[in-house]
């Protein structure tokens, strides 16, 4: 590639009230034009967190002030890790926003993964009761799921994702040189959320993970540059039509009944986000099993892919399955009436099943 052949980029527009683009390609950080674009008044804080922002902040931030001299650019940088998306970080982040005299046309920049994009969405949701939040995916989960939609939260030591909104980003700018600094688990862990695309709806995506499972593995980057901007546009289709969780976005949930309770069973210090899912997708897939929905064969042709990306499979040791059950009960799915599970008529096929009797959900934990 030379200096005027412009980079390859990929669009993927999201639809509905609020509509925005997720970019995709290589070297974006950079474009200060691009990621300035998002900036409409004077203020902007740049979340990001203790790993990300030595490797990237002085370059976005470089970016943007060239782009937009006029804007005062702040930081504010979590300790990296799940157990950072707390009330406590929200409100430190909040109070950077209260010195920097952010007016209600400032702008919150996440830079990193789905950690500081959760937590700073938040942040963007509530000052003012809503600012513009631009996203600027570092992980592969990040730029493949937690990035798009305008699903942000923090945890809570009850739950994951207990305190939140439904706030979307104004635009979506995944650079996929940053996956290049990548430690190899996270990258792992965002391939749990590909595959999720394919379990739920798209089983010629499957198909195309397992060819391509190797060159994924290894960073390839036209694979995965393939792999986010399809999972992407599987995503937008969703999120356009239900962007606040009334009926099918639900399916985006497949895995997360069980995941969620083992990341919270586990204190956030265990598995992280996308091991966990991928162990909850199996037990879901087993579940639905066990229900009469789908094969077996189905359920160990997910887990044998999910292996296959280094993904764990089977529930970590030392965890109580009534204790993970009782997890479950605070599951955003559930009701009056109880718990509901996303699980799958096989693969491709997926559907929230409610009344399922928690003994069957018990044999599943126990097995
Ligand atoms: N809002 C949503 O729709 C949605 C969807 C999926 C997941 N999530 C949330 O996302 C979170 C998980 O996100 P995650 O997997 O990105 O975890 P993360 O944000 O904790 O990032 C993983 C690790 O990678 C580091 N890192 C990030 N980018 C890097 C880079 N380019 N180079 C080197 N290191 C880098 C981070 O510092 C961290 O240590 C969970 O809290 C989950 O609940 C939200
Ligand atoms: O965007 C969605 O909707 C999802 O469910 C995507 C999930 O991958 C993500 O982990 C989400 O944060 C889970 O949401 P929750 O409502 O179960 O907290
Ligand atoms: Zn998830």
């Amino acid at each position: 590639m030379n200096a005027t052949s412009p980079s390859p980029r990929a669009i993927v527009e999201v639809g509905g009230e609020k509509p925005y683009a997720i970019t995709i390609g290589p070297g974006l950080l950079d474009d200060g034009a691009l990621l300035g674009a998002g900036l409409r008044g004077r203020h902007a804080l740049l979340v990001s967190d203790g790993n990300v922002a030595p490797l990237y902040a002085d370059r976005v931030t470089q970016a943007l002030r060239a782009a937009r001299p006029d804007v005062r650019i702040d930081g504010y940088f979590l300790p990296p890790g799940e157990a950072s998306k707390t009330l406590a970080h929200f409100a430190e982040a909040i109070d950077a926003l209260a010195a920097t005299g952010a007016t209600r046309d400032a702008c919150v920049v996440a830079l990193g993964g789905g950690v500081v994009g959760d937590l700073a969405g938040f942040v963007a949701a509530c000052w003012m009761r809503g600012i513009d939040c631009v996203q600027i995916p570092t992980t592969l989960l990040a730029m493949v799921d937690s990035s798009v939609g305008g699903k942000t939260a923090v945890d809570l030591p009850q739950g994951k994702n207990l305190v939140g909104a439904f706030h979307p980003p104004r635009a979506v700018i995944a650079d996929t040189e940053a996956l290049l600094t990548l430690p190899p688990r996270e990258l792992r862990a965002g391939l749990a959320e590909v595959v999720k695309y394919g379990a739920i709806r798209d089983a010629a995506f499957l198909d195309w993970l397992e060819d391509r499972a190797d060159a994924l593995l290894a960073g390839d980057d036209a694979a995965l540059a393939d792999a986010i901007a399809r999972s992407c546009r599987h995503k937008a289709e969703i999120v356009e039509r239900d962007p606040f969780e009334r009926g099918e976005r639900a399916l985006l949930n497949f895995g997360h009944t069980f995941g969620h309770a083992i990341e919270a069973e586990q204190g956030f210090g265990g598995l992280n986000h996308g091991e966990a899912v991928a162990v909850g997708m199996v037990l879901a897939a087993r579940l639905s099993a066990r229900q009469g929905l789908a094969g077996e064969a189905e359920a160990e042709r997910l887990a044998a892919l999910l292996a296959r990306f280094g993904l764990p499979v089977a529930l970590p040791g030392g965890l109580d399955p009534a204790a993970l059950l009782e997890r479950m009960r605070l599951d955003k799915k559930a009701a009056a009436d109880g718990l509901r599970f996303v699980l799958w008529d096989g693969i491709g096929a997926a559907r929230v099943v409610a009344g399922v009797a928690d003994e069957a959900v018990l044999a599943v934990l126990e097995k």
